[in-house]
């Protein structure tokens, strides 16, 4: 069973957006709300920057701008990640519900290796996975299907024998693109798009649902 980090496991919205305005308050640009926020999460950290300089914006900045913006989020990111992080609700029971069957678990998540491992030691999530694939483990990123099939190799398992739960099309589109099953929640961030208008084998509007997806022991 792979899992989507942002917006899947864990609400990351307000540290994300904390961080993107405490850049763009250094950067002197106009701030953004959380609901835009939102809409600028899921294909990495470099295009979350990138969306919070340009979209919609008045005077669209160099390449280098926008490279230079991506340290002073880093720097920013790196002491709020997880300070205001929840784990949604059912979480934890559907993870230790999935160990307790020795299945096997992997992260599959945009978010670079450096910001994954701490989010995932300091909100307890760690103990869970087997193996975690992040934004930077690869040099693509999700919707390539190349994350979810490495996350799958480490685990020994066929594409086919595997479920992506994800929350947005970059979740669905990787996962599709590897022959692999995928539920979507309902409650995560997916770019502004209804979720229930991507292509998916199961709506889950919390995560416990994953545990209908298995066969019973
Ligand atoms: O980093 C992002 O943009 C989203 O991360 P996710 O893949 O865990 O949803
Ligand atoms: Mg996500």
């Amino acid at each position: 069973m792979l899992f989507d980090l942002d917006g899947t496991l864990l609400d990351t919205i307000a540290d994300l957006a904390d961080a993107a305005n405490l850049m763009l308050a250094e950067l002197g640009r106009p701030l953004r709300s959380q609901h835009e926020i939102h809409s600028f999460v899921g294909k990495g950290l470099p295009k979350l920057v990138e969306r919070c300089l340009t979209e919609r914006a008045q005077e669209v900045p160099a390449e280098a701008v926008v490279e230079a913006a991506i340290s002073v989020f880093r720097r920013h990111y790196e002491r709020v990640n997880g300070l205001r992080t929840t784990i949604y609700p059912g979480v934890v029971d559907t993870l230790q519900a999935l160990r307790g069957r020795n299945i096997g678990l992997a992260v599959v998540t945009n978010k670079p290796e450096a910001f994954t491992l701490p989010l995932l030691e300091r909100t307890g999530l760690a103990v869970y996975f087997d193996t975690v694939v992040s934004g930077d483990t690869l040099p693509v990123r999700k919707p390539d299907p190349a994350m979810v099939l490495l996350a799958c190799e480490r685990l020994g398992v066929t594409p086919g024998e595997a479920f992506m739960v994800g929350d947005s099309a970059n979740d669905a589109l990787s996962a599709q693109g590897a022959g692999m099953a995928v539920l979507l929640v309902s409650y995560g961030y997916s770019e502004g798009a209804a979720v229930d208008t991507i292509e998916c084998d199961g709506l889950l509007s919390e995560a416990l649902q994953v545990l209908d997806y298995i066969a019973p022991a």
